[in-house]
């Protein structure tokens, strides 16, 4: 075992000199954090972190690579934030939902979260101030969007900072050892329609009872508590209540994903080369009023990436909100022409580094 030894005191050799340049670095975020308070500006900055995991993921040679450049940059990225001003994140809870699976994805570990109960509620927590970011899905792959934030970002006055693409996979836990013994399976309703085929080969028809329940986190603990159930689930919320997982990724579509939006109520982006902008449009009631848009934003040579109609919920009659994604920053001159021609129609929502 004398090479273990050796090889051991290099990789602590190693954590060493990683541990002073961390600390180092943390000096210089001191500085940054110093100057950012004297001009008052902003401490996130999603495109300057989008730009250093980008170069570093050119840079490396080795092993370690882009996903995990992402996985411990983001986390010295939010430790760093941190060390500038303490952030308070809410989010859709419960906690181990995706949503907060996503929330931790980008301010890391020691930021304090706060989950509440609903996607209104965090818009409420960031207007007020009582947090400074906050995150809520915004649509998913599979299943399309998600009204209530779209109907909200129409609402409030709130920017969207930065967009976050998670795939999402569900897990079958169980404290039985066969399916034979199941009787019931709790979790959300999205999560049944998504598990379809997995549902439809592993149980006879009239086997087990589907129980939709409010969260994924719920279900788990029901199952967790009761003989024959089993919860359709995350993994991180299988593992809070130490349920066992007897299948992994039992979803239908291997490219289940869904993007989350961070908002935040300053406007933090500068253009970073690759962005998205996103924002509402509400279009007179007269033949041309959408095409004619369209066509601005053709000639401009921009491209849209979604255009979704929202009820704008306006007296009796039928009006629309269209909520638009376009490649892009709000700075660039192409854009700006088209802000510029139809600007009493639009709500500029956000421009931010585009993820997906
Ligand atoms: C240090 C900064 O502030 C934050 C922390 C960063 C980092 O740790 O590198 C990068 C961008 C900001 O979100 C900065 O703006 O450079």
């Amino acid at each position: 075992m004398e090479n273990l030894d050796a090889l051991r005191q290099k990789i602590d050799d190693i954590d060493e000199q990683m541990l002073q340049l961390l600390n180092d670095r943390m000096e210089v975020v001191k500085e940054v954090g110093h100057l950012k308070a004297h001009h008052k500006t902003v401490i996130y900055r999603p495109e300057r972190e989008k730009a250093i995991i980008d170069r570093l993921a050119k840079l490396s040679k080795g092993s370690f690579n882009r996903s995990a450049i992402e996985a411990v940059f983001h986390q010295i990225f939010a430790i760093s934030r941190n060390l500038e001003l303490p952030e308070r994140i809410a989010y859709l809870g419960p906690m181990n939902s995706f949503t907060h699976q996503a929330a931790e994805s980008r301010f890391g570990a020691l930021s304090e979260y706060l989950p509440l109960t609903t996607i209104s509620k965090v818009f409420d927590a960031v207007s007020t101030g009582k947090v400074r970011f906050g995150v809520v899905p915004i649509e998913n792959n599979q299943e399309g969007i998600v009204a209530d934030t779209i109907d909200l970002l129409g609402k409030h006055d709130l920017n969207i900072v930065a967009e976050v693409a998670m795939p999402i996979h569900f897990a079958f836990g169980t404290k039985e050892n066969s399916v034979k013994s199941i009787k019931k399976i709790y979790s959300r309703d999205i999560a049944f329609r998504q598990c379809k085929s997995f549902l439809g080969e592993f149980f006879e028809e009239g086997q087990v009872e589907l129980i939709p329940v409010n969260s994924t986190s719920k279900a788990v603990k029901m199952a967790a508590e009761e003989e024959g159930a089993a919860a359709l689930c995350s993994h991180v919320a299988a593992r809070e209540y130490a349920l066992p997982i007897l299948y992994e990724n039992v979803e239908d579509s291997e490219d289940n994903f869904t993007r989350f939006l961070i908002l935040g109520k300053e406007i933090v982006n500068k253009q970073s080369g690759k962005d998205k902008t996103t924002i509402l449009a509400k279009i007179g009631d007269n033949p041309g009023a959408l095409v004619n848009m369209l066509q601005d934003f053709y000639q401009a040579g921009i491209n849209l990436t979604k255009i979704e109609s929202r009820p704008a919920k306006e007296g009796k009659n039928f009006k629309y909100w269209f909520f638009i994604d376009f490649e892009g920053h709000i700075e660039d001159e192409s854009a700006k022409a088209v802000m510029m021609v139809n600007r009493d129609k639009i709500k500029f929502l956000g421009s931010y580094v585009r993820m997906c």
